[in-house]
C-alpha cells in the first residue's frame, strides 16, 4: 500500500547542490518534483524534455526529471522513448499528488472565460470541467508556462490550469481548485542521471525498470513469456504495461521497410545488479525478445507526495 506524505524529502540535502533539469518554467509540476526529490537543488528550466535529458548527457545538469505515468492516463511512452534514445539511467522515482487549479488574472470570473491554456496532459485530465465551462482549449508547453503567459500578456478572457504554486509565482488568483476529472490523480516522475544511483536510501528496497520489445509475437505470447520469467523466480512486478497497439510492418512497392515493435514497460522489485534471480529473469526475457533495455536500478519509493 502506498503511503501519503505531506512533503517529506526523499533524501537529505546534498552536500554539493545538484543541478536538476526539467521541462517548463518555475512552478511546473516537474520543477516541484525536482525540488521534492532533491531538496536544496538548483533547477534548470528547459524548453523541451529532450533538452532536459540532453543537459544531463552533456554534463550541464546532474539530473533530469521525466513525467512517465499518471493515474488518469497510464504510461507516457513518448517519455520512455527519450530514455531509450539517450545515454542516461534512472536514479530514482517520485510520485506527486496532482490537484490542478484554475488560475486567472485578479478580478476575472469563470463566466468571463473564453479559453483555457495548459499542458496537453493537464487539459486532458480536466476535460469535464472544461466542457462545463464551454471554453476553447489551448495547449502550451507546460502548465506554469500557461500561467506566466497569461500574466505577462495580461489576458482577461483566459485561464490556466496549473499548480497553486505557479499562481503565487506569477501573481494569478486561484478561481477553482481540484478541477481534474478524478479526485485521485497522481503523476510518477523518474529522475535520471548519467550513471544512475541507488542514492542515499541505499538500504531501501530496490526496483528495476525495463523496456522490452517484440517485433513478431502477439501480445498474449509476449505477456506469458515475461510473466513466467519473473513469476518462476518469485520476482514481483510493480508495473507492466503493453504499449504501441498491434505493431506492424510498413511495406512499400512490395518491399518490407520497417517493422514496428510492440513495447512493454516492466518494473519489478529487486536489483539486476545485486540479485541473481532477478538477473536470470531478465536474461530469460532477453532470450526471446527483439530488444531489452534495463533503464536503471534504484530505491523504491511508494510515497505519494502532497505539495498542497
Ligand atoms: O506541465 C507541467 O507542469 C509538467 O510538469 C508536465 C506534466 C506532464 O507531462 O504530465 C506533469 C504533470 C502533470 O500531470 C501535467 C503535466
Amino acid at each position: 500500500m502506498a503511503s501519503f506524505s505531506a512533503c517529506s524529502p526523499l533524501e537529505l540535502p546534498h552536500k554539493f547542490s545538484l543541478k536538476v533539469a526539467y521541462q517548463g518554467v518555475p512552478g511546473a509540476y516537474s520543477e516541484l518534483a525536482a525540488r521534492t526529490a532533491c531538496p536544496g537543488c538548483f533547477t534548470l528550466p528547459c524548453r523541451t524534455l529532450s533538452g532536459a535529458v540532453l543537459a544531463v548527457e552533456s554534463g550541464e545538469a546532474d539530473r533530469a526529471v521525466l513525467p512517465v505515468e499518471s493515474t488518469m492516463d497510464g504510461t507516457a511512452l513518448r517519455n520512455y522513448d527519450l530514455l531509450l534514445r539517450h545515454d542516461v539511467r534512472v536514479a530514482r522515482e517520485i510520485t506527486l499528488f496532482v490537484r490542478y487549479c484554475l488560475l486567472a488574472m485578479p478580478g476575472v470570473r469563470k463566466a468571463g472565460l473564453r479559453r483555457v491554456m495548459s499542458h496537453p496532459v493537464a487539459l486532458a485530465h480536466c476535460g469535464r470541467a472544461l466542457d462545463r465551462l464551454g471554453v476553447d482549449r489551448e495547449p502550451v508547453e507546460d502548465t506554469a508556462g500557461a500561467v506566466r503567459l497569461l500574466s505577462t500578456r495580461r489576458m482577461f478572457d483566459a485561464a490556466a490550469i496549473a499548480s497553486a504554486r505557479a499562481g503565487e509565482i506569477y501573481g494569478l488568483d486561484v478561481i477553482d481548485e481540484g478541477v481534474q476529472d478524478e479526485a485521485w490523480n497522481t503523476t510518477r516522475f523518474l529522475i535520471v542521471s548519467r550513471d544512475g544511483e541507488v542514492g542515499v536510501g541505499a538500504r531501501a528496497p530496490k526496483k528495476t525498470s525495463m523496456v522490452v520489445a517484440h517485433a513478431g509475437d502477439n501480445a498474449m505470447v509476449m505477456l506469458r513469456r515475461v510473466l513466467s520469467a519473473f513469476a518462476s523466480r518469485g520476482v514481483n512486478l510493480t508495473k507492466l504495461e503493453v504499449v504501441g497497439g498491434d505493431g506492424g510492418v510498413v511495406v512499400r512497392k512490395g518491399r518490407r521497410l520497417r517493422a514496428f515493435a510492440r513495447v512493454m514497460v516492466v518494473d519489478f522489485e529487486g536489483s539486476v545488479e545485486e540479485e541473481e534471480n532477478v538477473r536470470e529473469a531478465v536474461k530469460e526475457v532477453e532470450g526471446s525478445a527483439a530488444f531489452v533495455r534495463v533503464l536503471g536500478c534504484y530505491a523504491s519509493d511508494r510515497t505519494v507526495y502532497n505539495l498542497e
